[in-house]
């Protein structure tokens, strides 16, 4: 979630909240690796993911993971709707919301956070603190077409005026499928995800199915986290959730960074930018990573990501 929320307080988020000096840099150049991973340097710090190391999950927190660009933005909204239906009381983010940015004394005041917490996380899910798993934490992991997400993920680069651009498509299209930009490859963290879907404690959801019946998401949601909406405020949830809507509203809920984040919200927009030697090349790097596996399947990448 490379989100730019008004809600934080000073001193409290990312570095990137001031001003990234970095800008005039190849994009390459403003990762840190940690343990492998290139990481934006002004969001995620080695001090910060020490930090994490220690960090003690509740059985009761909602754990949201994705790759960044996968609609983490638009699912939130949706828990914290599901939160306000339930019990009446808006959802505040006293911290940013992704788990991995911010400063390391975030986790020590997360300790005073009342429950349900909700993180969001665009680990992958063997960097994932382990207390997670320990004290049995729900997963929802979100997951979206790569050829879109990569789309997304272009789009924000450049139109961010906050975060370091790429010369152009193809340059970006090279450094994604090498797996060379913040949060590391697409494909490793599905493969990575593979092998964990069944698990006990996660679900999950495709962007593209909660497009296609947006009430019918939002009740699996509900129903996995034991939020119990009546039948009109599923109804309320999904209009106030319908992309216009939360663009419409995004100034006022994320910011001048509003607009960029709910960009343009369709399925199939890849169209536009890739060439057919990029589709190609995606096509045969999704068969050689995912074609076959239960997660592969569930992408289905042959509606989504075909001509
Ligand atoms: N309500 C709704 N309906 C459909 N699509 C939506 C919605 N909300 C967010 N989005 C789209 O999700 C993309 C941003 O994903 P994330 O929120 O995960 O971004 S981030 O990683 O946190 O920066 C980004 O995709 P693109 O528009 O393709 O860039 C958003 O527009």
């Amino acid at each position: 979630m490379l989100d730019k929320s008004p809600v934080l307080g000073p001193g409290r988020g990312p570095r990137s909240y001031n001003k990234i000096i970095h800008v005039m840099l190849p994009a390459w150049q403003d990762v840190s690796y940690i343990q492998g991973i290139p990481y934006p340097v002004t969001m995620c710090t080695s001090e910060t993911f020490k930090a994490l190391d220690a960090f003690e999950a509740r059985s009761d927190d909602i754990v949201l993971a994705s790759y960044p660009k996968c609609g983490s933005n638009w699912i939130l909204h949706i828990i914290s709707e599901l939160m306000f239906a339930d019990s009446k009381q808006k959802y505040e983010y006293p911290e940013f919301p992704v788990l991995e940015c911010g400063d390391p004394e975030k986790y020590q005041r997360m300790k005073q956070l009342p429950s349900p917490r909700i993180l969001a996380t665009h680990l992958h899910y063997d960097k994932l603190p382990g207390s997670i798993f320990k004290n049995k934490a729900k997963i929802l992991v979100i997951f979206r077409n790569p050829k879109d997400t990569a789309v997304s993920f272009f789009h924000f680069h450049n139109d961010v005026p906050d975060i370091p651009s790429y010369g152009s498509w193809d340059d970006f299209f090279r450094q994604f499928m090498k797996g060379q930009v913040s949060w590391g490859s697409y494909f490793d963290f599905a493969i990575n995800w593979n092998k964990h879907l069944d698990d006990e404690n996660v679900m999950f959801i495709l962007y593209e199915d909660l497009r296609e019946n947006l009430a019918t998401g939002i009740k699996r949601i509900a129903e996995f986290f034991g939020f119990s909406p009546s039948g009109e405020q599923i109804q309320t949830i999904s209009a106030q959730s319908t992309f216009h809507a939360m663009r419409a509203k995004s100034q006022e809920t994320h910011g001048a960074v509003g607009p960029f984040l709910f960009r343009k919200g369709e399925v199939g927009d890849w169209k536009s930018l890739f060439s057919e030697t990029q589709n190609q090349e995606m096509d045969e790097k999704f068969k050689e990573c995912l074609a076959g596996t239960a997660l592969g399947k569930k992408l289905k990448y042959n509606s989504y990501c075909q001509p």
